[in-house]
């Protein structure tokens, strides 16, 4: 059975983070396996505070799972500070690991940080190099890329952006685009983009949705193997 590890928070709530994760490896059939990067509290109506670990136990939880179990694929999610986001890069680059996604959570639904603004320079210098797919979402892009996003062509413009700054694979996710009634997702792999669109359910319902699809992407790589050189 192939084998995914997250690095990721706990959400009390159940529907985010390391627990929307484990679910997603499970109903996709890897192994699910977890480094703790915080606790948070939430439930539907918020984030209610937010524990980060010291840097040390989330090294310690990585070097467990890679000097034993093995890592076929890797998700990041939410990492709260740059030194938890360093200790991340620096074990991806001990073991090797390639098969790496990054979802940069920064903010809740809700509006809590769930990343500190100065880490959001770490993040972009250590991990975005590293990381076979990248998954932000309109916000996020935003951040990262310090332009607004409106138009696909925005969308575009932002994609080359974060490609150039070392990952490989973009997906700009669409779920905040909600003037339109479809979510459009854009993929950019450095050469060629493609949209992806569904109608959009109309729901508040949405917490967890990112984490969820970062997940799958995870366990669908963990069982592949990265075969197109133009991808690596
Ligand atoms: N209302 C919706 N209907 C259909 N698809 C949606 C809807 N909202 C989000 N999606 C899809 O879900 C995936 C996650 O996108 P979204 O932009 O919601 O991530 P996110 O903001 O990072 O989520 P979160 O921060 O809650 O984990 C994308 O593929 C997006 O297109
Ligand atoms: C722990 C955690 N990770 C990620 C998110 C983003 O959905 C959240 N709300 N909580």
């Amino acid at each position: 059975m192939e084998k995914a590890l997250t690095i990721a928070g706990s959400d009390s709530g159940g529907g985010a983070g390391i627990q929307a994760d484990l679910k997603t490896f499970q109903e996709l059939k890897v192994f699910g396996m977890s480094a703790l990067t915080a606790v948070t509290a939430q439930n539907t109506l918020g984030v209610q505070g937010v524990f980060p670990m010291e840097a040390e136990v989330v090294a310690e939880q990585i070097q467990s799972v890679g000097e034993d179990i093995g890592v076929d694929a890797l998700k990041t999610g939410m990492l709260f500070n740059a030194e938890i986001i360093e200790t991340v890069a620096e074990k991806i680059k001990r073991f090797a690991w390639d098969k790496v996604v990054v979802d940069p959570v920064m903010i809740a639904k809700g509006g809590a940080p769930l990343l500190q603004q100065e880490a959001v320079s770490a993040l972009k210098n250590h991990l975005l190099p590293l990381c076979f797919v990248i998954t932000p979402n309109i916000p996020e892009a935003e951040v990262l890329t310090r332009m607004t996003i409106h138009s696909p062509d925005d969308k575009k413009e932002a994609a080359r952006r974060i490609h150039a700054l070392g990952a490989k694979n973009i997906v700009i996710k669409g779920g905040h685009d909600v003037n339109t009634n479809e979510a459009v997702d854009l993929l950019f792999n450095g050469a060629d983009f493609e949209f992806f669109s569904v109608p959009r359910i109309e729901t508040k319902n949405t917490h967890g949705t990112g984490c969820t699809f970062s997940a799958a992407i995870t366990a669908q790589l963990a069982k592949v193997y990265l075969y197109m050189t133009r991808y690596l």
